[in-house]
């Protein structure tokens, strides 16, 4: 059954959790979630994946399954997998081509299991990016990938990193940071505006969030003097959005947006390129910090770091942030129930 048409989250089906690249830490930070279930009190969910990547560096119990179903009755006893392509030889910290297939494979399927309904939503394991780059995937990321799996233009769909004390959108993404200015439109900037309020009302049952914008040069400009893209292009779009009622200020000064007290006056803060915004989102939330992608009709977290191949198989990786994502979608699944009922 669809999300959209269920009304009592008692009746969500589990998660479908994606293993990410199979020699990184996903395996890894996911059988570590699924031990700590109860005590953190996660939601039901399954791995996606080749059950081979979670053999290699956990002895917990798997049970294999082959429907979100099955996986709902196994949750209790082991960690149900959901078998894609095998991923040939696993040797944790070391990607290869086969794991970079088989972590495609793997967001592919759980991404059409929560498009038809048969899981709640998804949570993506990272994936090594030159590893996709390297065997075809055209897309800057998974956010990109599953929007248009979802049939969402990408301007439309928002990568919202979230953390307990932060909410950060950055406008830009993964683009060289010479090009960043170039990108930045007034259409791309509502757009991510947009979709961000949608977003927090739909998914964090926010009636009317406040948004905060930060400009891109060193003092948002300082009138002209450091740069005019906060005149030609920031500015006249937090105009046009204040003028429609959006709760929206800026541009300031990036650097003053995020000590505690300024972080109380704003629920997101809209970032002009990916750093602006993940510095100090994982400078206070490396350890629970959630990236959630906005706009698409599916639930979709991950957590905020990556692959880790450097500390893969060595059972030091933090599954911290991985059991914050599986809450927040849990959480984004009630919220959007309630809003949408
Ligand atoms: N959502 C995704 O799929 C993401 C994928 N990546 C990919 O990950 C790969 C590595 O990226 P990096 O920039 O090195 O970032 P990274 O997050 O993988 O690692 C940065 C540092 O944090 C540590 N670390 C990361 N997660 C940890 C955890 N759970 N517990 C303990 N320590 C942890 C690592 O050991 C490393 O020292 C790249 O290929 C990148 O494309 C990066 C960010 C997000
Ligand atoms: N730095 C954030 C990041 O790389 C997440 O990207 P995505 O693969 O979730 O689109």
């Amino acid at each position: 059954m669809p999300l959209s048409n269920i009304t009592d989250p008692a009746a969500l089906p589990p998660f479908a959790v994606s293993l990410g690249d199979p020699a990184g830490i996903g395996p890894e930070i996911v059988a570590k979630s699924w031990v700590m279930r109860e005590a953190r009190g996660l939601p039901p969910f399954f791995a996606v994946g080749d059950a081979a990547s979670l053999r290699a560096v956990w002895l917990g119990p798997i049970a294999a399954v082959s429907t979100p179903e099955e996986a709902m009755q196994a949750f209790g006893s082991a960690l149900p997998c959901l078998q894609v392509a095998e991923a040939g030889e696993i040797v944790p910290g070391t990607p290869s081509i086969d794991g970079a297939r088989t972590a495609l494979q793997a967001l592919e399927v759980a991404v059409g299991l929560a498009r038809t309904g048969s899981a709640a939503g998804i949570v993506t394991a990272p994936v090594g990016k030159e590893q996709l780059y390297g065997v075809g995937f055209a897309h800057p990321g998974q956010t990109e990938f599953i929007a248009e799996r979802c049939g969402v233009a990408p301007h439309n769909a928002v990568m919202m990193l979230a953390g307990p004390s932060l909410k950060v959108v950055p406008v830009t993404i993964h683009i060289p940071l010479a090009n960043v200015s170039d990108a930045l439109t007034i259409d791309l900037i509502r757009a991510r505006a947009l979709t961000s309020v949608k977003g927090l009302q739909r998914n964090f049952g926010i009636a009317r969030p406040r948004l905060i914008v930060a400009g891109l040069n060193p003092h948002a400009g300082e009138g002209g003097a450091l740069g005019r893209e906060e005149i030609e292009i920031i500015g006249p779009a937090i105009e046009s959005l204040r003028a429609e009622g959006l709760d929206i200020k800026g541009p300031f000064a990036a650097d003053g947006l995020f000590h505690s007290r300024a972080r109380e006056t704003y629920d997101a803060a809209l970032c002009m390129y990916h750093d602006q915004a993940l510095i100090p989102l994982k400078t206070l939330h490396f350890d629970d910090g959630v990236n959630m992608t906005l706009g698409l009709p599916i639930v979709r977290t991950s957590p905020d770091h990556g692959t880790a191949f450097g500390i893969a198989g060595k059972d030091s990786a933090n599954p911290g942030a991985m059991m914050a994502a599986l809450k927040m979608a849990a959480e984004a699944a009630r919220a959007r129930i309630a809003h949408d009922n």
